[in-house]
């Protein structure tokens, strides 16, 4: 029985055909195979086109404000950039100068971390790659816990520098994650009793390196496909290139602009089954460009996989059924961005 996250994700292996990544560099053209159907919405050079202008809201940490600033921007948009958020920058750079080393070795060095199909990290595509016909203009790594057997597997002599800035990656992150979910289950007037679990070993976290390599059809073709993320919520850093966008009703995909030294935070699954759909979970995509490639570091967290999720905020009727989040992770391995209505308790 699966005790951690990696095990629960190898309860549900992906096809082998989907794993094999593609050697980028090698191409010129767009392949039919990552030649996705054209959206008259979407890139960064029509940023007119995206909800009149408007952008999710930059929060300063620091602002005695900050509780309420973040309560509005999760349920407006699901997402907010934070600043003064306490992580030097140093180790944010540091790992995104280990993504690029990581991302520009040769692709026979890479595969040797390929992920298997039973297989939760390492290299490879994103899980969600088999619900889509096309693939994606994207290569990923995936770390839950110690990085250290893939790493060790591309650098069999050299792979401590990659490990400890992961390890240390991830803890800096732990620490912004528990302040942040103390802040938002406050938000929703969850008690402490249901907090128990913040702080605790055995919570689920986990880390994505993501590389989109410079693409010579970028309007053809697909970094990240839709998505929401399975997380209570996600914490992201982005180099300094556009591409990420978040979708928000009534205003369609608005681009999410980099900002120096700031961290998107963005809801997941989870936290929009705890706040009841008061928060929306962040449907997001990411597209590509010719002129530069680019990097992002998602850090996702979120409750142990024992941890039942129901919905706290109960100012009306739980509009969702109980269930642990390992099970939330077996229907999401099936059914992707179907597992909310499967779950709903509201008929459709
Ligand atoms: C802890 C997580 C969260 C995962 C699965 C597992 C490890 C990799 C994450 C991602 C990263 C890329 C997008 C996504 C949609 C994907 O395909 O793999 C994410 C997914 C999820 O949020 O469901
Ligand atoms: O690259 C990005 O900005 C987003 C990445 C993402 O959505 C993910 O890793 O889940
Ligand atoms: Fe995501």
């Amino acid at each position: 029985m699966a005790t951690t996250l990696s095990e629960a994700y190898r309860d549900h292996p992906l096809h082998l055909h989907h794993i094999i990544p593609l050697d980028f560099s090698s191409l010129r053209t767009l392949p039919d195979t990552h030649a996705w159907p054209q959206t008259e919405d979407g890139h960064d050079d029509d940023d007119h086109h995206h909800g009149g202008g408007s952008c999710i809201p930059i929060i300063d940490l620091m602002d005695p404000n900050a509780m309420e600033l973040i309560g509005l921007a999760c349920e407006n948009w699901g997402a907010f950039q934070l600043k003064n958020h306490g992580i030097p920058l140093s180790v944010v750079e540091e790992v995104e100068k280990e993504a690029k080393k990581l991302f520009a070795l040769p692709a026979d060095r890479k595969l040797k971390a390929l992920r298997s199909a039973a297989g939760a990290t390492g290299y490879g595509r994103a899980r969600i790659s088999s619900f889509f016909p096309k693939h994606m203009w994207h290569e990923g790594f995936t770390i839950m816990g110690s990085p250290c057997d893939d790493a060790k597997k591309i650098w069999p002599n050299d792979h401590t520098r990659f490990c400890n800035i992961m390890e240390n990656y991830q803890k800096q992150m732990k620490l912004l994650a528990e302040k942040l979910t103390q802040m938002m289950l406050s938000l929703l007037g969850i008690c402490e009793d249901e907090k128990g679990w913040i702080g605790s070993s055995n919570l689920c976290e986990a880390v994505q390196l993501n590389f989109y390599p410079c693409c010579p059809e970028p309007n053809r073709a697909m970094g990240l496909a839709p998505h929401t993320d399975t997380s209570l919520f996600t914490i992201l850093h982005q180099s300094q290139t556009n591409g990420l966008q978040i979708f928000k009703e009534g205003a369609g995909w608005v681009p999410v602009h980099p900002h120096p030294n700031t961290l998107v935070v963005h809801t997941g699954d989870i936290l929009h089954i705890l706040s009841n759909s008061r928060f929306p979970c962040a449907l997001h995509r990411v597209m590509v460009n010719s002129a530069s490639q680019r990097y992002s570091v998602a850090y996702f967290y979120g409750p142990p996989l024992d941890y039942v999720l129901s919905p706290l905020l109960l100012s009306s009727f739980p509009r969702f059924r109980s269930l642990s989040v390992k099970e939330y992770i077996g229907i999401k391995a099936k059914n992707l961005g179907q597992t909310l209505s499967l779950i709903s308790t509201i008929q459709n």
